[in-house]
């Protein structure tokens, strides 16, 4: 959605369009260049009837804090009321044209003399008021600039709407609180609401406590049964443990409903158990966001298949207490958990689990019960995921995990979605790590993408099962996406390999690039690759995006590799810069590990200074068993039947698939240079190389007579044809050439098996006698297996990959 989309959409009917609720925290409208953004996140992901809920702008609450703790203790207000003051004008000022800031100011000066005579008089039961304040304020600039420079919207006071039963239970009244929205609510503009504030049964002032501006947010959207609520916050998701204490943690991008609860009733900062509530009995998703990041994708919560389901992450607490008692019986402890929800217990042992905020009233419902009950501080650390106290696997690794610590106890939790350990001294930050780690380390999720079901995509996907079966790396690869030049078909929650290409006939919807660049973004998955076996230059092209969006690549296809020296460098530097893998080893020798070979030796400092051989294997293929006997046009068929050639089998006879080989070679052994530089021979001849594939194939009979010629002349020499690639640097000179040679028939070149390559690699090392790669170069078995090669390869180095998480304010 645009800004044109917002104004567009003032005029719609507000009932045809889906609601969607935004919230803002108190540091995403800290300053004027926050709120600056914030506005153009309402530009681009606002629709005309959607809600938007602000906290108070950053430090205001704080501050109202300390006003109404100075005026209980009868101490002066007046300087930090002046600060606050001049703070919150210096904002207005800043945003708005001359006249609406005069108008807010006069707004603002007003609530001002207000507060000023509730501090001064009974600030006791004007406290909420106070407060409320801060949203009030906030809400109203945002609706004041937004209305100044971008479409219609009006400020609204949740007080006017939302009506929970009291402050201490903020149960909401539904149906009272919807009529009231329905009448305040204005058609064609947007909606600004406070968050944080609502009225009790009696019409006083309440605040929603902790994290209460996103309880507003999910409470407006069970209101008006909204589509999506998005916290934009000043951290980009929820990770599988606190970024801050485990540098490994790992973003999860869709949280089941149950574990995003769970997380929240275990503490979880960004996730509020209240702010759940509301979503329980609505489809609504709820989006965790950054707004100072607005373009990353963040973590989505709501109802998901397997995949989310099988994210595990690691939450702890130092803040709790160990409730016990002699006298505790199992039947004053149920009644006990029952009213005060602990985070966990243990009947046998008759004890339970507390937040420490809850002492005062857990202590005063024990005296009432069975006397004196002990608070002892302790602490916990806890697996949470879907179901994990039913899942044996879970539970060990989690015990495993902690058997050189001293605990309490291991107990399931409540909550079906989390095991808990309760810990007799504060869990350390090394615990943490430690427990994180064997409880996630398997658990790297990667995503890939097969683009090319022909020849190789095709039996590639057919080894795929196996692989995955009995390679341990691979044990968490999920297959995502299949596509073809025409169809694609994408599954966020995995392709079943074993039936892929099934699956692909019946499920693939017509392939559109930018709905696969928009999946692209937002993928739930730790790593994706996309493994390119098309011959496709157009789908080269989209490299730039995949490694601007950090994916891997894995390409049989040529393109890319030999592409302009200007292109090929800026890809490489683009995908260095976004931590993107790029392997193509079966670019050049199809499975053959030359690439390989030439790597190790550079990275283990030889010097590379002439590269010479076969690099064909269809070109092979044809001119060892090319002896006069048949014609040449029915072995080229015969190379593309079984799958040597490429597509249109005139990139091989061209010499332009050697060509792009030889160029891959040279680059890789350090050199700088471009297709152009590489002369060579074409043995296409002129009037068949404008035609279709097609038109070709049906004329191939041309080639007939001028191979026959060429292998007449040869044989007269006592040599046959094969056709060469060569790379030599001498004196600095650089001399690149591939084309048909006679070759003596006692030479290496001459020998080899049909369809075989040879690499004849001169180095520092390897002078007087090369270093030689041979074997099959082309086939379906060798290419799939090297593509499996390279993708063994790319898991093994992810595995070890960490993340650098960015979180405002620690290392931003
Ligand atoms: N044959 C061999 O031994 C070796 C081949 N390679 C390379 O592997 C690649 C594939 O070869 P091969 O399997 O023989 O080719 P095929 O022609 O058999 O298959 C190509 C596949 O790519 C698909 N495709 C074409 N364009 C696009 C596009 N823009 N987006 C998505 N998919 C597309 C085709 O779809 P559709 O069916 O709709 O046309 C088809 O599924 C080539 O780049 C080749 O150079 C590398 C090493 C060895
Ligand atoms: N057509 C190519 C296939 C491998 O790259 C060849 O024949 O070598």
């Amino acid at each position: 959605m645009t800004i044109e989309n917002l104004i567009k959409h003032s005029n719609a009917k507000p009932g045809k369009l889906a609601v969607n609720v935004h919230k803002f925290g108190g540091s995403s409208l800290a300053t004027s260049e926050c709120i600056e953004r914030v506005i153009d996140i309402i530009c681009r992901h606002c629709q005309i009837n959607d809600i938007v809920v602000v906290s108070a702008n950053g430090g205001v609450t704080d501050q109202l804090f300390t006003l109404c703790q100075l005026a209980k203790d009868d101490l002066s207000v007046e300087e930090p009321l002046e600060s606050l003051q001049f703070q919150l004008q210096g904002l207005i000022a800043q945003l708005l044209n001359e006249q609406n800031s005069a108008y807010l100011t006069q707004q603002l000066h007003d609530d001002f003399q207000l507060l000023s005579s509730w501090l001064a008089t009974d600030v006791k039961s004007h406290r909420n008021d106070i407060l409320a304040f801060g949203e009030i304020w906030s809400a109203r600039l945002l609706s004041a600039v937004l209305n100044e420079r971008i479409c219609p919207s009006h400020a609204v006071d949740a007080r006017d709407f939302i009506q929970i039963q009291s402050e201490q239970n903020t149960a909401v009244n539904y149906d009272i609180s919807r009529n009231q929205f329905e009448q305040i609510k204005q058609a064609h503009q947007l909606t600004i609401a406070t968050g944080y504030i609502a009225r009790d049964l009696e019409g006083r002032s309440c605040t929603l406590g902790r994290n209460g501006s996103d309880y507003s947010a999910t409470i407006m959207a069970a209101l008006t049964g909204a589509a999506n609520v998005t916290l934009w916050t000043d951290v980009d998701g929820i990770y599988s443990a606190d970024p801050r204490i485990v540098p490994a943690a790992r973003k999860l991008h869709r949280l089941p409903n149950g574990v995003a609860r769970e997380l929240g009733r275990l503490g979880n900062p960004v996730l509020h158990v209240n702010t759940l509530k509301p979503l329980d009995e609505h489809a609504t998703h709820l989006h965790v966001a950054s707004s100072f990041d607005s373009e990353t994708s963040g973590t989505e919560i709501g109802k998901f298949g397997f995949l989310a389901k099988q994210e595990l992450s690691v939450t702890y607490s130092n803040d709790v207490l160990l409730v016990s008692s002699e006298q505790l019986n199992s039947m004053t402890l149920s009644e006990a958990t029952e009213r005060f929800s602990p985070i966990c217990f243990d009947e046998r042992n008759a004890l339970m689990v507390i937040k420490q905020e809850q002492q005062k009233t857990v202590s005063q419902w024990f005296a009432s019960k069975v006397g004196e009950v002990t608070f002892k501080p302790v602490a916990i650390i806890a697996a949470v995921g879907h179901k994990v106290a039913s899942r044996g696997d879970v539970k060990a690794r989690f015990k495993r995990a902690l058997e050189n610590t001293k605990t309490l106890d291991i107990v399931s939790s409540t909550s079906e979605h989390s095991i808990i350990s309760v810990l007799p001294d504060t869990c350390s930050p090394e615990l943490t790590n430690l427990v994180h780690h064997e409880m996630t380390k398997d658990a790297k999720h990667i995503g890939v993408i097969v683009a090319g079901l022909g020849n190789i995509g095709e039996r590639f996907l057919e080894i795929l099962p196996a692989q995955i079966k009995n390679q341990s790396v691979l044990e968490n690869v999920h297959l995502v996406g299949l596509l073809s030049s025409q169809k694609a078909l994408i599954n966020t929650d995995g392709i079943n390999p074993k039936h892929a290409l099934v699956q692909f006939e019946k499920q693939a919807k017509d392939y559109d690039e930018e709905q696969l660049l928009t999946w692209l973004k937002s993928h739930p998955y730790d790593e994706l690759i996309v493994i390119d076996i098309t011959p496709s230059e157009r789908f080269s092209l989209l490299y730039r995006e995949f490694f601007k969006e950090g994916i891997h690549v894995i390409g049989a296809n040529k393109w890319a590799a030999s592409s302009s020296t200007e292109y090929f460098n800026g890809l490489t530097a683009l995908a260095a810069q976004n931590g993107s893998v790029w392997l193509g080893n079966t670019t050049v020798g199809a499975g053959l590990p030359v690439n390989f070979a030439i790597n190790d030796l550079r990275r283990s400092g030889d010097e590379i200074g002439a590269i010479s051989g076969i690099f064909s294997g269809t070109l092979s293929w044809l001119f060892e068993q090319y002896d006069g006997s048949q014609p040449f046009s029915k072995l080229l068929l015969s190379a593309l039947e079984q799958g040597l050639a490429e597509p249109d089998p005139r990139e091989d006879l061209s010499g332009r698939d050697v060509q792009r080989k030889l160029l891959i070679l040279a680059r890789l052994a350090g050199f700088t240079l471009s297709l152009e530089d590489i002369e060579c021979q074409s043995l296409v001849p002129e009037n068949l190389s404008h035609l279709s594939t097609q038109e070709f194939l049906a004329q191939a009979d041309e080639l007939d007579q001028p191979f026959a010629e060429e292998l007449e002349r040869a044989k007269e020499q006592n040599n046959c044809l094969r056709y060469i690639a060569k790379f030599t640097i001498e004196d600095g000179k650089l001399n690149a050439k591939v084309g048909l040679a006679f070759v003596d028939l006692e030479d290496a070149f001459a020998n080899l098996n049909p369809c075989d390559n040879i690499f004849k690699v001169e180095s520092q090392w390897y002078q007087t006698n090369p270093l030689i790669i041979q074997g099959p170069g082309a086939g379906r078995d060798v290419t799939a297996g090297g593509i499996h090669s390279d993708l063994v390869a790319i898991c093994e180095q992810l595995s070890t990959k960490q993340h650098q998480v960015k979180i405002k304010g620690i290392n931003e």
